[in-house]
Order: C-alpha cells, then sequence, then structure tokens
C-alpha cells in the first residue's frame, strides 16, 4: 500500500463520514464494505434496485423504491429541475434509480459523499451529480483526476501524481484546461498538503514544434498565469521533460517546473485517460478515481476494471474530501 493511501485511510477512520454505494448488486462493491467496515473507514449506505444484495453486517442497506426518503427526494429534484420541465413523475421515475437516490441523499445532507461507477459508465453516474449537486462556489467546470502511485519511481513526489482531466471534459479549450489545472493544483494541495509542480503536456516543449494543438496548451498555461501568479506551473512540456531532469533541462532549461513535475494536465481526454490506463497496468501503479474537482459535494466515480481494492480507497478519499468540505 503507498504512503499516500495509508493516510487517507487513517484519517478517514479517525472521523467517519457517511459514504452511499449505489452498486450494492455488483460482488466487488459489497466484498469492499466488508472491508470498509472491518477498517473503520466510514459508516456506509449501500443502495440496490433488485434482489437484495447478501448483507454487510454494520452497513444500511436500502431499496429506493420502498425507501421512506423517496417521495421526499422526488418532490426536491422536481423542484431543483423545475427550470428544466422536470414533471414529478419523471422526478419519482428517476428517483427509483439507485445513482439519483443516493446522489439526492448527498444532496439532502443524509450521505456526506458517494461513491459509483464500478458497473456504470463515466456519463450515467456523473449526470446526476452535475445536474443536483452542481458546481462548488466560485467554480465554473467540474473535471476529474486520479492519484497515480507508481511503485520504486524516483519521479513526482516518490511516484505519486495527480492525473487530470482523464475522466470529464473530452476537448477542453484553452480556457477549461487552465480551469482544469487550477483545480487539479487545488486538489494536490488539499490530498499532498504540499505545493504542487504542474505540467502542461504537450507532443511539444517550450516551441519545439508547431500546430494549433500546440498553441492551445500554451495560452492555457499563460491564462493559468494570469489567474493564479503564485502556481508553479509551465509548459508546453512533453513527458519526459516534465518528469525527468536531465531531460528537462535539455528541453526546456527556464523551466521551474520541468524535471519536478507531480500535477500532469493532459491536454484532452482521450490522452489523459489513455495514459493513466497505461501507468496503472503497465508500472502496476494504484490509480484512484476518477475523483471529482469543482463539485459541490464529495462524488467520486471508478473505473469498471476496478477492484474491490480501489473501491475501499476511494471511499476512504471521498470521507477524507467529506472531513475537509465540513471543516471549511
Ligand atoms: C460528464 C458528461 C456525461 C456530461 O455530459 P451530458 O450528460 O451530455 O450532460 P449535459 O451536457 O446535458 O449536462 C448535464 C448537466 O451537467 C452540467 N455539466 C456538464 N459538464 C459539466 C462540467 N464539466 N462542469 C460543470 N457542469 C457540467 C451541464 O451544465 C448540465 O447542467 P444542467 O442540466 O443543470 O443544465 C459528459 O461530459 C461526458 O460524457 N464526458 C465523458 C465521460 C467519459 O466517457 N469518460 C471516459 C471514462 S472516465
Ligand atoms: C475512468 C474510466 O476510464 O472509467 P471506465 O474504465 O469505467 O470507462
Amino acid at each position: 500500500m503507498s504512503d499516500f493511501l495509508a493516510r487517507m485511510k487513517a484519517q478517514a477512520a479517525g472521523d467517519r463520514k457517511t459514504i452511499v454505494l449505489p452498486e450494492g448488486e455488483d460482488p466487488r462493491t459489497i466484498e469492499a464494505a466488508r472491508r470498509i467496515v472491518e477498517e473503520g473507514l466510514a459508516d456506509l449506505v449501500i443502495l440496490h434496485n433488485g434482489e437484495e444484495p447478501e448483507p454487510v453486517e454494520g452497513a444500511r442497506m436500502v431499496d429506493p423504491r420502498t425507501s421512506p426518503k423517496h417521495e421526499a427526494y422526488a418532490q426536491e429534484l422536481r423542484r431543483l429541475r423545475a427550470k428544466k420541465g422536470m414533471t414529478i413523475e419523471q422526478a419519482r421515475e428517476l428517483v427509483d434509480d439507485a445513482t439519483y437516490f443516493g446522489t439526492m441523499m448527498v444532496k439532502m445532507g443524509d450521505a456526506d459523499g458517494l461513491v459509483s461507477g464500478a458497473c456504470h459508465s463515466t456519463a450515467n453516474t456523473l449526470r446526476p451529480a452535475l445536474q443536483i449537486l452542481k458546481t462548488a462556489p466560485g467554480t465554473k467546470l467540474v473535471s476529474g483526476f486520479m492519484v497515480v502511485c507508481v511503485p520504486d519511481c524516483e519521479y513526482g513526489d516518490h511516484g505519486t501524481f495527480v492525473f487530470s482531466d482523464i475522466g470529464l471534459n473530452e476537448y477542453p479549450d484553452a480556457e477549461a484546461l487552465s480551469e482544469i489545472a487550477i483545480a487539479s493544483a487545488a486538489s494536490w494541495k488539499q490530498l499532498m498538503g504540499t505545493e504542487p509542480h504542474v505540467a502542461m503536456l504537450s507532443y511539444s516543449s517550450h516551441g519545439s514544434a508547431n500546430s494549433e494543438y500546440v498553441d492551445k496548451v500554451a495560452e492555457a498555461t499563460a491564462l493559468v498565469h494570469a489567474k493564479a501568479p503564485g502556481l508553479l506551473c509551465d509548459g508546453e512540456l512533453q513527458t519526459d521533460a516534465a518528469l525527468d531532469e536531465t531531460v528537462g533541462a535539455l528541453k526546456a532549461p527556464t523551466s521551474e517546473v520541468a524535471g519536478n513535475a507531480d500535477v500532469l494536465v493532459f491536454p484532452n481526454l482521450d490522452a489523459g485517460n489513455i495514459g493513466y490506463k497505461l501507468v496503472q497496468r503497465l508500472a502496476k501503479a494504484e490509480a484512484y478515481g476518477p475523483l471529482l474537482q469543482g463539485i459541490a459535494k464529495p462524488v467520486n466515480d471508478l473505473s469498471r476494471g476496478c477492484s474491490a481494492t480501489d473501491i475501499v480507497a476511494v471511499v476512504a478519499i471521498t470521507a477524507v474530501q467529506a472531513q475537509l468540505a465540513s471543516a471549511e
């Protein structure tokens, strides 16, 4: 287990939060729930839409369709989405769905956070959160990051990185990319407690190639400098220049980030999603997320390729995010 995860688990156990898991039909979720209860990481509510799963001692099992909260959640959902033309009948039908019901639990303060995505696509997991919880104050864009912990690695912070956006925004323009970079830096600071070194990744380093794609990353970097002047952020940089001191000194000699990057901002979702999965599988790295940044309350996604161990980890991280949010 990485030092990062050990720290998250210890912190989660120190002040238990209530986390909702809407995928009671998924065996990995049930296995993870048993371990979470055993390790005392969170109080759990497990939702299911069909046959009741095997009970998990110490966790609450709820079928949204028969829950006494169903009507209140439907009424509130209709109120929240009235401008979008939602009727009470539509709201009742949506609240039958475990992901919508779980998101309403978080909205109404009946849970502190939600983790889902082991057997649902990212779009299905995140749409209710985007529609119901909305962005955090002062934020325009929600994006997704992965905490990646590479074993026996001298790069980043002893092999620990934030990769973003790996889950949500498909082809961000320069403005959106700058928001993703600033949010990723804040996520690093929140979870790691140290100053981030943000690399805006490209196939070019400091003008070694020319194209509209390179220009977009350079423009996003300039926007970050304008919006967050104290932040250590540089681009455009190739991944080898961002990570390795020798290559960084060669390709981007004036850069304060080259050779030291720990927050890797990818130019689009193709690159980010492919990149994290390569590192996770080929380097046998721990990869936790997609974790959401910029959302009003803690909701986090999983890859459908996750293990029970990954779910335990994301629940611990979600609980820590909930602690930090309640301390604000
Ligand atoms: C996340 C995603 C589902 C949202 O798209 P969508 O379902 O088409 O949603 P819409 O554009 O209709 O937006 C739904 C709501 O979310 C909001 N929203 C969408 N993306 C947002 C973002 N990045 N930040 C903040 N709000 C966002 C919209 O403003 C809208 O709010 P409203 O209904 O109150 O007006 C979409 O961006 C997506 O599919 N991304 C790729 C996910 C993926 O496949 N990832 C790969 C695996 S990790
Ligand atoms: C994050 C991600 O890629 O999710 P999935 O593997 O479920 O598509």
